[in-house]
């Protein structure tokens, strides 16, 4: 299976308000509704949809009641990548930390923790393979760029087919300053040169020519507002747990960083009602931390909410580009 068929093919419908809804198949949550004796059990849809809000933009809200601890949904990413420290110690595909090579087949210079891994990263990792990287690895190392990584793998998919030039295009942008596009704009030099050194067939050099300054910056301005950064949780008793969701925030304790799709539309708030978890590898799960009622907007908090009020309202705007009015902020806290 090639990560193509992982990616959430969203529907856009309108609801009765006519405002914009989309549902999500590829997710799942526990609960099955058996139809009858004799069929096989199939998943429920999650228990949300994605709205408009009204200072927010899109959001997520409950379709019925959620009760605390329960798992909304899972997802998988779009796209991941490992950090640059850890890239020979977790999975290359699913970024499960690999403990003393037992869990790795060897014989490459990444590695993958399962042949399933393996094939599903076949697609991008054949073209990955055939390119020298070097120079832009490099450039992503000095300056501890996380990110330009996501775009090198996500470029690498688009070209063996595995992924469309569009798959992020739904994904809000972050407003970027003409002197970040000057600096993405370098990267962007750096990354086609590697690419066209590359000994590639006359076909996939024709699928080469999605990469444009444009498509790198539009990329890269979204993943800056919806990357997460995969803190997996290790232990037994992961279940309890609580590891917030820290969108765009740098750590070298992660193992990684990676966009999904139905995750990416959760609003921000300091006192959150839901988080997102990681258990062993990059898939994600979305689980309430109290009560929500049906209607309810969910969500998720994308920073260190431990941190006193004008941090919080700083990192918020600085990297997500808005202030924060949660009734937590609002009540000075
Ligand atoms: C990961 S996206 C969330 C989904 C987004 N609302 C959308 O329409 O795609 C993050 C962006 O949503 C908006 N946002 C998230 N939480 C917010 C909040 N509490 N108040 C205002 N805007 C928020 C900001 O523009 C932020 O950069």
């Amino acid at each position: 299976m090639n990560l193509s068929r992982c990616i959430s093919p969203l529907k856009k419908l309108k609801n009765k308000h006519n405002l914009l809804l989309f549902f999500t198949y590829s997710t799942t949550t526990t609960t099955t509704t058996t139809i009858n004796a004799n069929k096989p059990t199939q998943p429920s849809p999650p228990p949300i949809q994605v709205l408009l809000t009204e200072s927010a933009g899109r959001g997520v809200f409950a379709t019925r009641r959620i009760g605390a601890g329960d798992l909304i949904h899972t997802e998988k990413p779009i796209v991941s990548y490992p950090s640059q420290s850890l890239v020979h110690s977790v999975c290359y595909f699913c970024l499960k930390r690999l403990g003393n090579n037992k869990d790795s087949l060897q014989g490459h210079s990444v590695k993958f923790c399962s042949n399933e891994c393996r094939e599903q990263a076949k697609g991008f990792y054949e073209i990955e393979e055939r390119v020298d990287w070097s120079a832009y690895d490099e450039h992503c190392r000095k300056l501890g760029l996380k990110y330009p990584l996501l775009v090198k793998r996500l470029a690498c998919m688009v070209v063996s087919g595995a992924a469309s030039a569009q798959c992020l295009d739904i994904l809000q942008p972050a407003r970027l300053l003409t002197q970040m596009i000057l600096e993405m704009e370098d990267e962007f030099s750096l990354l086609k040169s590697c690419l066209m050194k590359a000994n590639f067939k006359d076909e996939q050099m024709a699928c080469i020519l999605f990469l444009t300054k444009e498509w790198y910056t539009g990329v890269l301005a979204r993943i800056r507002i919806n990357a997460f950064r995969i803190d997996v949780a290790g232990g037994s008793s992961y279940e309890d747990l609580f590891l917030s969701a820290a969108a765009s925030v740098e750590a070298e304790a992660s193992v990684g960083n990676a966009v999904y799709m139905l995750s990416s539309f959760y609003n921000h708030d300091c006192d959150t009602n839901a988080h997102i978890i990681w258990i062993e590898n990059v898939n994600a799960r979305l689980k309430a931390l109290r009560d929500i009622e049906e209607g309810e907007e969910l969500r998720i908090c994308y920073i260190d909410a431990s941190m006193e009020h004008n941090a919080r309202q700083n990192i918020l705007f600085e990297g997500f580009g808005f202030r924060c009015g949660c009734n937590r902020c609002l009540s000075g806290d």
